[in-house]
């Protein structure tokens, strides 16, 4: 475990900057008091987009690269073509830095308001692959615009990049009480990619033993999130696949505000990148309303990346004790982030840190 920690800082579009800022709020009451936090703020999104014209030039992506982590708000904004920001600039830093393990946790705290009858368990983590499938950016349009047009997209899967993601769900699967992988896919219909993941998945559970398999195809899963949440544990899918799902499974365990994620480069050659699931939410930008949790859980998962387990662990016990005392009141976000840096606090070892 380092004792310093150089973070690369992308607040981006929206209500990215309002939730980052708390965020490193509560990063900073987190870490011990020895360790140094430098953090570099790199200004990308839709301001530079249109005052230069640039997404995320070789020379920023360089400089990310020398980072322990990356912490990121949210991009896309409605005054740039869509696709422009998110393709140049979020998908790039996650093809770029190898981010095959888009982890999403989804767990219902106590006291939390589920839409869901009830007091479902629900406790899973869908690990998404992050470098392939339909995003990739293979295809393209013919006679663009006219009404003869023909657009592709097409859904690359390696073996290599199929295999890689679905030991790192196994290996996760292993490490859990439960020790169950479910593989969500489409393969009565997608088959060729389909028969690829599980002929994958069957191959790399026989080192498995352990691990309790099973398959769902995706549309049959997102009944299963709302109907029996508690019957998963670890879920292994494709790119879209757990974009979808992840969505749903924030809104089964508490709202998009609540849901965490990293993308990570396990090998570490590359940083990895922590960021709430949700956007950048123009509806809500600049009114103080959003959520700033979703971001502090992710500030979890990157101490707990960097190897800081029992600060991660009082970030996320913060947060459950803020959500159980949640009483309908609107709070803004930075009275959210000021209340969880006042809980972090008054966990610190050896007792609450004079300010
Ligand atoms: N990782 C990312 O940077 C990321 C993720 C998703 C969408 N986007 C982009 O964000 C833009 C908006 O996308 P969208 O509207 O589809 O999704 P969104 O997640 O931004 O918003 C969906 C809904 O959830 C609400 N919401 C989101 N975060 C919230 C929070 N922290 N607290 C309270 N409410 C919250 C919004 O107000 C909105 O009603 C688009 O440009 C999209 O491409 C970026
Ligand atoms: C903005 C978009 C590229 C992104 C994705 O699809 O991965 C977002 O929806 C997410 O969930 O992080
Ligand atoms: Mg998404």
């Amino acid at each position: 475990m380092s004792r310093s920690i150089r973070l690369a800082v992308i607040p981006g579009d929206g209500i990215g900057p309002e939730v980052v800022a708390q965020g490193l709020k509560v990063l900073g009451a987190a870490l011990p008091s020895d360790v140094r936090l430098t953090t570099t703020e790199y200004d990308l999104g839709a301001r530079r987009w249109h005052a230069t014209g640039e997404t995320l030039p070789d020379a920023e992506l360089a400089s990310l690269a020398g980072h322990d982590a990356i912490l990121l708000g949210a991009v896309g904004d409605p005054s740039v073509p869509s696709g422009v920001l998110e393709r140049g600039l979020l998908l790039k830093l996650r093809f770029a830095f190898d981010h095959y393990v888009n982890l999403r946790p989804a767990r219902l705290l106590p006291g939390t308001a589920t839409p869901l009858a009830g007091d479902p368990r629900i406790d899973f983590v869908v690990v998404r692959e992050g470098t392939e499938g339909p995003y990739t950016g293979n295809g393209g349009s013919l006679r663009t615009g006219t009404p003869a047009e023909v657009a592709t997209e097409v859904s690359v899967n390696t073996a290599y990049g199929v295999e890689r993601v679905v030991r790192d769900a196994y290996e996760r699967a292993q490490a859990r009480p439960r020790k169950k992988l479910t593989l969500v896919h489409k393969n009565n219909v997608l088959v060729h990619a389909g028969h690829l993941w599980k002929n994958v998945f069957d191959a790399v559970g026989r080192e498995y033993p352990e691990v309790t398999t099973d398959y769902l195809h995706v549309d049959a899963a997102t009944i299963f999130f709302v109907t029996q949440p508690e019957r998963f544990d670890v879920i292994v899918t494709d790119n879209l696949f757990g974009d979808i799902l992840t969505d749903l499974a924030a809104a089964v365990t508490g709202g998009i505000g609540l849901a965490a994620s990293g993308n990570i480069n396990p090998a570490g050659t590359y940083p990895s990148m922590f960021e709430p699931v949700h956007g950048s939410a123009p509806d809500i930008a600049g009114s103080g309303k959003a959520d700033p949790t979703a971001t502090v859980l992710s500030v979890a998962l990157l101490l707990r990346h960097l190897g800081y387990e029992a600060q991660a662990a009082r970030v996320e016990d913060a947060v459950a004790a803020d959500v159980a005392a949640r009483d309908g009141s609107v709070r803004s976000t930075d009275e959210v982030g000021d209340a969880l840096v006042a809980r972090v606090t008054a966990t610190a070892p050896g007792g609450p840190v004079p300010a």
